[in-house]
């Protein structure tokens, strides 16, 4: 509860913090609370037993306060607060729309004494919209949990028996398509491809579990040329690095969904390994724009979850994309500016060019 005592020059806010253990909500060696002073350095933080005061500039106390009552009632919760949630709490309550509570507060699975959330906005969008659709695709730069979100999905709809496999594929672009694989070496010719999706599992099941699930068939990792011809029935299926699929690829893959199933498709534009031709990724925003039951979910730097210069490594790269391709465009205008001048130049008008338009058909 936060009472407000004005000054002339500065505001305090007094929180009074009840049900919450002080050093869940400050963190060990108050990290967290380091955490809260660096999201508003203009406010000065005080923390006596269980009330916080805050005190600078009304506007930066409220928001301030805003930010305690949250962290606070995540804690209360049951929310195990990590630094990240600082600051990704300050950033959702810049937008308008849900609180951070209702956004970091869903808890996915959880597994091996950890739960899984989402932590940021684009991620709650990304993770409701799978729950929602039948079909996803999850698009946006590295790190912004794509595929880890989607595994997660996959596990929780099996452990609730929505599904009863789960099928993990990745068109493996240098390998995979070309040597030709047979099912009983298939663990050690895919593995280099394959692998960031086996470790993700062991990271959301118990790594006992997984090889039994694996070879029981309820759980499948293999390379996208294995879907070819089959229907999938009742399963989840996430199709990761898709930017590496072609046109054929994609069409091939998503035809394959069969009743009871839901698919995910992650992958970043800006990553194709293809040596050429046009992405099935890119492709397909333009072909299925528009069709219900299918969502195109967008993620950008500000849900990058790994180191938070990632984040502005995406920016920077993007920046540099964007001025590229309007360079490009520049050229090619004066190019085909140019070509027209000579062809102008070129050629003598006929009489064509000399007759009136109007009433030609
Ligand atoms: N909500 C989350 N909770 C915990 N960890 C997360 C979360 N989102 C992402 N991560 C971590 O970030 C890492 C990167 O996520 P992921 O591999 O899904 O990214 P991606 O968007 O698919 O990027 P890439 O294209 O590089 O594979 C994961 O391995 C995971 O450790």
């Amino acid at each position: 509860m936060a009472s407000d005592e004005s000054a002339p020059e500065a505001t305090t806010a007094r929180i009074e913090v009840d049900g919450v253990a002080m050093v869940q909500l400050l963190g060990p060696q108050d990290r967290l609370l380091r955490m809260l002073e660096k999201q508003h350095p203009s406010v000065d933080v005080l923390v006596r037993g269980n009330e916080i005061t805050l005190t600078g500039a009304a506007g930066d106390v409220r928001a301030a306060a805003a930010l305690v009552d949250e962290l606070v009632a995540m804690t209360r919760a049951g929310h195990a607060l990590g630094p990240a949630d600082v600051v990704q709490s300050a950033r959702i309550l810049d937008h308008d729309g849900p609180r951070p509570s209702e956004v970091l507060g869903e808890a996915i699975l959880s597994t091996r004494g950890r739960v899984i959330r989402p932590k940021t906005l684009g991620q709650k969008a990304y993770v409701d919209a799978i729950e929602e659709n039948t079909i996803v695709f999850g698009i946006g730069p590295a790190g912004t949990g794509k595929t880890y979100l989607a595994m997660a999905k996959a596990v929780q709809a099996l452990q609730r028996k929505e599904v009863e496999r789960i099928i993990l594929t990745r068109p493996a672009v240098e390998a995979g398509e070309r040597l030709g694989f047979l099912p009983g070496t298939l663990t050690d010719k895919i593995d280099p491809y394959l692998r960031p999706l086996y470790d993700a599992l062991n990271e959301m099941m118990d790594p006992e579990i997984v090889p039994r699930l694996m070879a029981s068939g309820t759980i499948e990792v293999a390379p996208l040329a294995y879907m070819r011809g089959r229907t999938l029935n009742d399963s989840f299926v996430v199709l990761d690095e898709a930017q590496n699929t072609t046109p054929e690829q994609m069409k091939m893959f998503l035809t394959r969904l069969g009743f009871g199933t839901k698919m995910v498709v992650t992958g970043d534009i800006t990553q194709m390994d293809l040596p050429q031709g046009a992405s099935g990724l890119r492709v397909v925003t333009r072909v299925l724009d528009d069709i219900d039951d299918i969502h195109f979910a967008r993620l950008t730097s500000d849900d990058v979850v790994r180191h938070t210069l990632v984040g502005r490594i995406v920016d920077a790269y993007s920046e540099y994309d964007e001025k590229r391709t309007a360079a490009r465009a520049e050229r090619e205008e004066a190019a085909e500016f140019a070509n027209r001048a000579e062809r102008r130049a070129g050629m003598r008008p006929g009489p064509r060019d000399r007759m009136p338009r109007r009433g030609r058909s």
